[in-house]
């Protein structure tokens, strides 16, 4: 079908910088090669510069400084109708009084098309993402899942290379949540695009992404494959972010070891001399099905009151059930000096 092009094409942003007005640009000067064809997922806490990077790669937002390049064309100063990308926008944004198939049609009708021609082409790309049957429906009568198709379609009526998603799953319940990023991650290898989706949310950008890309303060913290930034968090601030992970202070620096990978034992329970351990007090308890999850204070200091637990460590149940701890009681946690990783600052 020659519909839907699917050459997808890369992205590149060189030195990219964004300011709104004096002091640190809300994007400052970042470097990023997203390969064609792959997802890109944007995550960062808010205010880090997700949406402005975003906003600046489809053309609704103006670069103070820097290259954006689709393939190999500098789109910079394009408009962003004539950039090669499109933009899928929070829960979907379709217009409530417009039929499924009006909404698909609704920039061809902005261009001039003539309405057999536009119908004929919405009707086309209806039928690509299986609502060919629903045109005539508005959108308070299709289900979530139908009206992301939907939003989906009339993206990619302007025969976009790249598909840039703001937020696009964040409005829906959690449960909608998981069914709807599934279905984005089967378009997307389906059609074969480009797609760069920002969230704040770890877990959707583990779920979806080849490359993820964890900004902070306005720039890139680190770029890699979800497993990467998982298990090699490159600062303090990716494993805080990312979660899962405890940070420990040695004479060494900063180190991190995630929360599956530490084990907690009685103190006077032999070690093995290469072992790395700490002695703790345990400060919560928390069944959580298949593990428990032990919420720990290194011994000797002062807790806050209400302060979350410094460390934590997730023990198989039946492991917890053999062993039990409670609040206040002294324990050690340790774990194996190759996985633990350094946290650069
Ligand atoms: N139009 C604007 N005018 C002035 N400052 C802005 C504007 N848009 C964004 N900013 C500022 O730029 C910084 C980055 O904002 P941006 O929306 O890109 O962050 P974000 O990571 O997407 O956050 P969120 O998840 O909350 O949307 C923030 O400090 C924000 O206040």
């Amino acid at each position: 079908m020659d519909t839907i092009n699917t050459q997808p094409a890369s992205i590149e942003v060189v030195a990219l910088t964004k300011r709104y007005g004096v002091g640190k640009p809300a994007v400052d000067a970042i470097n990023l090669y997203v390969e064609g064809g792959s997802y890109c997922c944007l995550l960062g806490p808010s205010g880090c510069g997700k949406s402005t990077t975003l906003r600046m790669i489809a053309g609704h937002e103006s670069a103070s400084g820097g290259d954006i390049l689709l393939g190999n064309k500098n789109i910079t100063d394009l408009p962003a109708s004539s950039r090669g990308s499109a933009m899928m926008f929070q829960s979907f944004a379709l217009f409530p009084h417009l039929s499924a198939l009006d909404n698909v049609a609704f920039s061809l009708k902005m261009k001039g098309m003539p309405k057999p021609q536009r119908h004929a082409k919405a009707q086309e790309l209806l039928e690509r993402v299986a609502m060919g049957h629903l045109a005539e429906r508005k959108p308070a009568e299709l289900s979530g899942g139908q009206q992301q198709r939907v939003a989906l379609a009339r993206a990619l009526i302007t025969q976009p290379r790249v598909l840039l998603l703001d937020e696009p799953l964040s409005a829906l319940d959690p449960f909608l949540r998981i069914q709807m990023r599934a279905e984005l991650r089967r378009w997307q290898k389906e059609l074969g695009l480009t797609f760069i989706h920002v969230t704040h949310s770890q877990e959707e950008a583990m779920a979806l992404a080849d490359q993820m890309v964890v900004m902070n303060n306005g720039v890139i913290e680190q770029v890699g494959s979800p497993h990467t930034v998982y298990n090699q968090p490159a600062s303090e601030f990716v494993a805080r972010f990312m979660g899962g992970h405890n940070i420990i202070e040695t004479a060494q620096g900063k180190i991190g070891v995630r929360t599956d990978h530490v084990q907690v034992s009685a103190p006077n329970s032999s070690f093995n001399t290469t072992t790395a351990r700490l002695p703790v007090v345990i400060t919560d308890v928390e069944y959580q099905g298949t593990y428990i999850l032990l919420g720990m204070q290194q011994e000797g200091r002062e807790r806050a009151l209400h302060a979350t637990a410094e460390f934590s460590a997730m023990v198989p149940e039946h492991q917890f059930t053999r062993t039990p701890f409670g609040v206040g009681q002294r324990a050690v946690m340790h774990w194996q000096p190759e996985q633990a990783h350094p946290l650069p600052q």
